[in-house]
């Protein structure tokens, strides 16, 4: 049976077999250190190896069915995490883990990536790759060596190696500026974390401005103006929304928010009082544009203008390309704009926020989203809020790591569905219209619109 959307990030851990064959937790003993080498929890194994053992290969397409892949590798996932040992997994995350993340980063700054893709990835020796990118042939060896046994290349033979499909994205500006964005802006701030909380006496960073990211920097610039203040950083942290962006269902797709009924069907085409085209969505600190060219390729012939508004500096390097001409004759039009001030484009059918809420703490969401509602057609303007919604059960590693980062850069935070409601409709006087999505707290879209006071009359 095909997992639903909620079960496909987390596996049935409250079924799980009883810890039959591990160390019962009654007589757990601090100062017996043997558990340290037994399995971390066998008694879910034979229910995992089942699981694992119903997918049916032939049948499933696991390259087009994202839930099926999904599931399964959570169940591998949870079935590697009960087998390992105590010490096991230590080692893993202390040394093999970290080490691993800096020797990537080398690898993409010496090229080393994309000399292996060479050739249409053809095996090759340590010799000849140290020689290709100028390094000490028996420390590259040392590396290469690592990257296999962590399998992220695969050795064919004696000081031989090729890529696999991760090291030859490991050349892609998405996958590389990521990982130089996380060493030089997010990593620093992460690692400062736990100096940061023993002088809060352990109380969550609520400000942009104190936090373990300005800590960790030592700095008293805001996490945004840090990224606006050199060009590496910028194209890095562009790069990791990009990337970050890839492989999620469309958020204006049928099955996430289905954009056709909700936004295209009701758009008023009259002309603006200037004669202008009315505005269909706005994309605020949309970035480099992507989700409004998501738009686009779902909705190639949709009516309305498209806006997409940013920081100067972001907005100063779109690519060219994303403003020229659209299928049906019009383009994306650039706006700076801090969504603090005054919203200039009014009356949109939608304000799209993707991943900025999480990016502040409650009380300047409540300043950005004012804003909004000034502007926003009470009964025709949608507010689209596209953040995870946690559950508040089985949430997943996506979303959790996610919450704990936004803490530490922002002083901000992920939301549960009651979260959500409580700011958008107790604080800011919004109505929550519905909340779309795939489900598992990975992102979905909270439709709002203004409340309308009793009596007010809705436009459609
Ligand atoms: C986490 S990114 C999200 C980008 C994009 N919406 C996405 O989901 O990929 C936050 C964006 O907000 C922009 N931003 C930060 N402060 C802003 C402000 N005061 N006004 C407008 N945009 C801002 C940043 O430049 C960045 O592009």
């Amino acid at each position: 049976m095909a997992p639903s959307s909620q079960e496909i990030y987390h596996d049935t851990v409250d079924n799980a077999t009883p810890n039959v064959n591990s160390r019962s937790s009654s007589s757990f003993d601090p100062n017996d250190i043997s558990i340290n080498a037994h399995p971390c929890d066998l008694g879910r194994v034979p229910g995992l190896i089942d699981d694992i053992a119903s997918y049916n290969w032939g049948d499933t397409d696991f390259s087009t069915d994202r839930n099926a892949r999904i599931s399964l590798l959570s169940k591998a996932r949870s079935l590697i995490a009960a087998l390992e040992t105590p010490r096991e997994t230590l080692l893993r995350h202390i040394g093999a883990e970290t080490s691993n993340f800096y020797i990537i980063v080398i690898g993409i700054e010496t090229n080393l990536f994309h000399e292996m893709a060479k050739n249409n990835g053809s095996p090759k020796t340590a010799t000849r790759l140290a020689e290709a990118i100028s390094f000490d042939p028996d420390l590259l060896r040392r590396i290469l060596r690592h990257l296999a046994s962590m399998n992220h290349i695969i050795q064919t033979g004696e000081d031989k190696y090729r890529p696999n499909n991760f090291s030859k994205a490991l050349t892609t500006s998405p996958l590389a500026g990521s990982y130089q964005f996380y060493r030089d802006v997010c990593l620093p701030a992460m690692s400062n974390l736990h100096k940061w909380l023993k002088t809060k006496s352990y109380r969550s960073p609520t400000t942009i401005i104190d936090n373990p990211f300005t800590f960790g920097h030592q700095t008293s610039q805001t996490f945004f103006e840090v990224i606006a203040s050199t060009a590496k950083n910028t194209e890095h942290f562009n790069d990791h929304m990009v990337a970050y962006c890839q492989g999620h269902p469309a958020w204006c797709s049928e099955s996430v928010y289905p954009a056709a009924d909700r936004l295209i069907s009701g758009f008023d085409p009259t002309p603006l009082p200037d004669g202008s085209d009315p505005v269909m969505l706005v994309d605020m600190g949309g970035n480099v544009g992507h989700d409004l060219q998501t738009f686009i390729s779902q909705h190639p012939s949709h009516p309305g203008r498209l806006v997409l508004q940013d920081l100067p500096s972001v907005i100063a390097v779109t690519p060219p390309s994303l403003t020229s001409p659209l299928p049906n004759g019009k383009h994306i039009q650039l706006q700076e704009h801090d969504f603090f001030n005054s919203q200039p484009v009014v009356g949109a059918r939608a304000y799209y926020l993707h991943h900025i809420m999480h990016d502040w703490p409650y009380a300047k969401c409540g300043l950005i989203l004012e804003q909004i509602k000034k502007v926003m057609k009470p009964g025709y303007s949608r507010l689209l809020i596209n953040e995870q919604v946690i559950p508040e059960r089985r949430a997943s590693w996506e979303a959790t790591y996610l919450d704990l980062y936004m803490m530490v850069m922002f002083g901000a935070r992920e939301r549960t569905e009651k979260e959500w409601r409580r700011m958008l409709e107790d604080g800011c006087g919004l109505k929550v219209l519905g909340v779309y999505g795939p489900g598992g707290g990975v992102e979905g879209i909270i439709e709002c619109e203004v409340a309308l006071e009793e009596g007010e009359g809705r436009e459609e």
